[in-house]
């Protein structure tokens, strides 16, 4: 079932860390003993300010990610960073549409779609996060919200081989209420066929479909037997040495 698809995990750093504190951070994830880029694509996001220093120190065999850029070409967009600036930099990856920029920001669907065509033009890949707020997820809407998100960024997004879509619940994200295993199962398989319907067999059965929302050491194992599950977008524990039980959770063979 998850032929083809490589177990991807992200640590979202978010608005955290001093120039000490990254670099312990960096100290204890290039120590660490973890399975190949093969098999696990790490991939850590720091605040813009720390992405070079980061770069610089990290293990060649883990990437780094930005956790947001503006939605077209650089320019006068004061307090901004573009796109074009992170391939400047070599910073290969990109978080866009998560949950705390769409709320506190009000980055609307249309808005982090735009972000999305854009960042993938100029050659960045995307970790696109959808997910729905605790009142739509009690008044049964989930699916409708999270594919109302896919969907403006299929709108506008025909290859879909640079995307990791990360499923984050709004009301699992740093409260410590993870989503069972079985209702990240549901939406992520429902994503999958939301997928498959818009954008073709091949794209939904390729496309890395990922969870976040309050994952630790102690849960990631079972949410990572999910057959839909593909990685995790963590944020709270990938600051902390658990982050590499997080990387090694991926134990089950999926691939019969
Ligand atoms: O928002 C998240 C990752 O992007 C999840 O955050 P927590 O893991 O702290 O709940």
């Amino acid at each position: 079932k998850k032929m083809g698809r490589k177990f991807f995990v992200g640590g979202n750093w978010k608005c955290n860390g001093t120039v000490a504190e990254v670099k312990k951070i960096v100290t204890m994830l290039n120590e660490a003993e973890v399975p190949s880029e093969d098999v696990v694509e790490v991939v850590v996001s720091p605040p813009f300010v720390f992405l070079t220093l980061v770069k610089g120190l990290l293990r060649p065999d883990f990437q780094v990610a930005a956790q947001n850029c503006w939605v077209c070409k650089g320019g006068a967009f004061t307090g901004e960073v573009s796109a074009e600036m992170l391939v400047n930099l070599g910073i290969p990856w990109v978080i866009l549409g998560h949950s705390e920029r769409r709320l506190l920001l009000n980055e609307s669907n249309e808005f982090v779609a735009d972000k999305v065509a854009y960042a993938l033009s100029v050659g960045l890949k995307v970790i696109a996060c959808v997910g729905e707020t605790l009142e739509q997820r009690e008044s049964g809407s989930t699916m409708a919200v999270v594919a109302e998100q896919t969907k403006a960024i299929a709108d506008k997004v025909s290859n879909w081989a640079n995307v990791v879509l990360a499923y984050e619940p709004v009301w699992a994200i740093g409260t410590g209420k993870v989503a069972t295993p079985a209702q990240a199962q549901e939406v992520h398989y429902e994503l999958r066929k939301w997928l498959q319907d818009s954008a073709g067999a091949e794209v939904a059965a390729s496309t890395r479909i990922i969870y976040g929302g309050s994952v630790n050491g102690a849960n990631c194992k079972e949410l990572a037997a999910q057959p839909d599950v593909d990685g995790f977008l963590v944020g709270g524990a990938s600051l902390k040495p658990e982050f590499i039980d997080i990387i090694k959770s991926d134990t089950v063979k999926k691939n019969v």
